[in-house]
């Protein structure tokens, strides 16, 4: 596995060795000593998976009194996935980190507790894949507006048309209303 800091260190993208053959292939897509090595003493309680439609954006999502640290992937299809950093006291408070995670290139990212997280799928469709360090407290949860003015992200929109977002997701708070670390 190889593991590389972005422009805000503290998320790592990890790319795994994948070992193909006339069957296939096969990957190791984690290794808890590797990864406490690169990314820090985290354990995961909670795995999760979702699949999306061309063009759906799912987040800006993060809990706050019970931040989840994900560790993301794509096992069909493509998406552009962003962690936003909300920790007040970091270099890179507000700045946002992007990456293109798919089924061929079997990127995964570590998203430390403190971010908020979303994705837009550009494939066809996308099954989302990640491990959780703490568990589902909806009550706790927070929603960034994808298209927050003060963060500034640079979504991949298809023909810049408008992504389809839950009811939820729609009536995201802007940054200035948002709950910081
Ligand atoms: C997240 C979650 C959801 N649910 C239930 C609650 C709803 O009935 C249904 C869909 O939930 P939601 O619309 O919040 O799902 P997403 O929009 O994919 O949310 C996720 O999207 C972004 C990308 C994230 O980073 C978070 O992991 C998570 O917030 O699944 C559960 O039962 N357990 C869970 O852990």
């Amino acid at each position: 596995m190889h593991y590389e800091k972005l422009s805000i260190p503290d998320v790592v993208l990890l790319t795994p060795n994948v070992f193909g053959d006339e069957r296939g292939f096969f990957m190791e897509t984690f290794r808890q000593s590797e990864f406490e090595n690169h990314c820090g003493p985290y354990q995961f309680v909670q795995d999760n998976h979702s699949k999306s439609k061309q063009g759906i954006l799912r987040g800006l999502h993060y809990q706050h009194q019970h931040p989840q640290g994900k560790l993301v992937r794509v096992t069909r299809g493509e998406v552009f996935d962003v962690a936003v950093d909300m920790r007040q006291h970091s270099p890179t408070f507000k700045q946002w980190v992007g990456v293109r995670l798919s089924e061929k290139n079997q990127h995964m990212l570590w998203v430390p507790p403190g971010f908020a997280h979303g994705f837009y799928v550009t494939g066809k469709e996308a099954e989302f894949q990640y491990k959780c360090t703490d568990y589902y407290a909806p009550a706790d949860e927070v929603c960034l507006r994808w298209n927050d003015l003060t963060i500034g992200i640079e979504w991949p929109l298809k023909d810049g048309a408008q992504p389809q977002v839950s009811a939820k997701d729609a009536k995201g708070l802007t940054f200035e209303r948002a709950p910081t670390f």
